[in-house]
């Protein structure tokens, strides 16, 4: 595998990072009463990593869906390079847009090299005649899609493996392969959706490597992830979506460091959550029971004491007496 960048750091002759490759405006997508994202903004520029991150349900496929022209979003805006996205996913892709999936979707019945090849039809201009009739012009622009088809096989180190059947690639070069095709159709922004899920951590560092030798190659990542380690070791800028909704976005540090993140992945409701202020007057209710238990078993202990008061065990066999141990997660 060509991959040999492994930092942050730009490669030279990189595009300069400032220029807006994709700009999502207020995008809103409702399934019936469920809103699964919310007026959410976000941008990629050229040269940059940006991470999408948020707990299960949190619509990160789905605002994916909304860039891509799978789904047509219920309100905003989607460019690319300063142009507003048709919604169909072809155009998309056409456009400069490519993606992978959550599940791998390989045709497994053909080669690792035909599945390259399919990556590339949105590049090729030879129409159906052309390919009925296997013209000089097809025969040339196959040969075009093949070379550049096998550079990045060399590239993503199965080259060795062109006419393997795709369903017998081990798991990781199967998500490889993901990205190759990806890559043939020549996007400018590649949408990554969780690249590692099922890898060990091995294929997670070489997915890493890969990741940033694309990123070196001038087209810019946006990329959904669940491992953190990962995406605060591979992005620029990470945005984090909870509920639909964009919760903050910033440096690896400052969203590891943010509170109402680390509240949203522990499971408790944001601030402004409807439901936070019922949620408050109970847990309030709970704190007050446990402090008169808490009175009441004190003056208990108080009457059946000696003068050694101060040194009695918690009579439950195995708990633990130190203060504040059982909140601990
Ligand atoms: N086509 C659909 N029709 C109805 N509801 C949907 C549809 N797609 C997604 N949803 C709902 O939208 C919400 C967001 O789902 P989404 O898959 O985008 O979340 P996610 O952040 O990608 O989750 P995960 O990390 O588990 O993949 C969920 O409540 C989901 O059930």
């Amino acid at each position: 595998m060509t991959t040999h960048t492994t930092t942050k750091d730009t490669a030279p002759g990189t595009p300069t990072p400032g220029e807006t490759v994709l700009d999502a405006r207020g995008v809103t997508m409702r399934f019936g009463g469920l809103t699964a994202v919310r007026d959410v903004d976000l941008t990629v520029n050229s040269g940059e990593i940006v991470g999408l991150i948020g707990p299960n349900g949190a619509g990160k496929t789905t605002f994916f869906n909304c860039l891509t022209g799978l789904y047509i979003p219920t309100e905003g805006e989607v460019r690319y390079k300063d142009r507003v996205l048709p919604p169909k996913s072809f155009k998309v892709t056409a456009a400069g847009i490519a993606r992978t999936f959550q599940n791998i979707r390989l045709f497994s019945n053909m080669t690792v090299l035909e599945n390259v090849l399919v990556g590339r039809h949105t590049r090729t201009k030879e129409g159906l005649w052309s390919a009925l009739l296997r013209g000089p012009g097809f025969h040339k622009a196959e040969a075009t899609s093949r070379k550049r088809a096998m550079e990045l096989l060399e590239f993503i180190g199965l080259a060795d493996k062109a006419e393997h059947l795709s369903r017998n690639l081990p798991y990781g070069e199967q998500r490889k392969l993901e990205i190759a095709r990806a890559l043939a159709s020549e996007p400018g922004l590649l949408l990554l959706d969780e690249p590692t899920a099922g890898m060990n951590p091995q294929e997670t560092r070489a997915t890493e490597e890969l990741i940033f030798a694309i990123r070196d190659m001038g087209i810019a990542i946006l990329v959904i992830e669940h491992d953190m380690r990962f995406i605060m070791n591979l992005c620029d800028r990470v945005a984090v979506l909870v509920q639909g909704q964009k919760l903050i976005e910033g440096d690896a540090t400052t969203v590891q460091n943010d509170e109402r993140v680390i509240a949203a992945y522990l499971g408790e409701p944001l601030a402004d959550d409807p439901g936070a202020e019922e949620v408050a007057e109970v847990e309030a209710a709970e704190a007050a029971a446990e402090a008169a238990a808490a009175d009441t078993a004190d003056a208990d202990t108080t009457a059946g004491t000696t003068a050694t008061t101060g040194t009695t065990t918690d009579p439950t066999p195995g708990k633990d007496a130190t203060p504040g141990k059982e909140n601990d997660r």
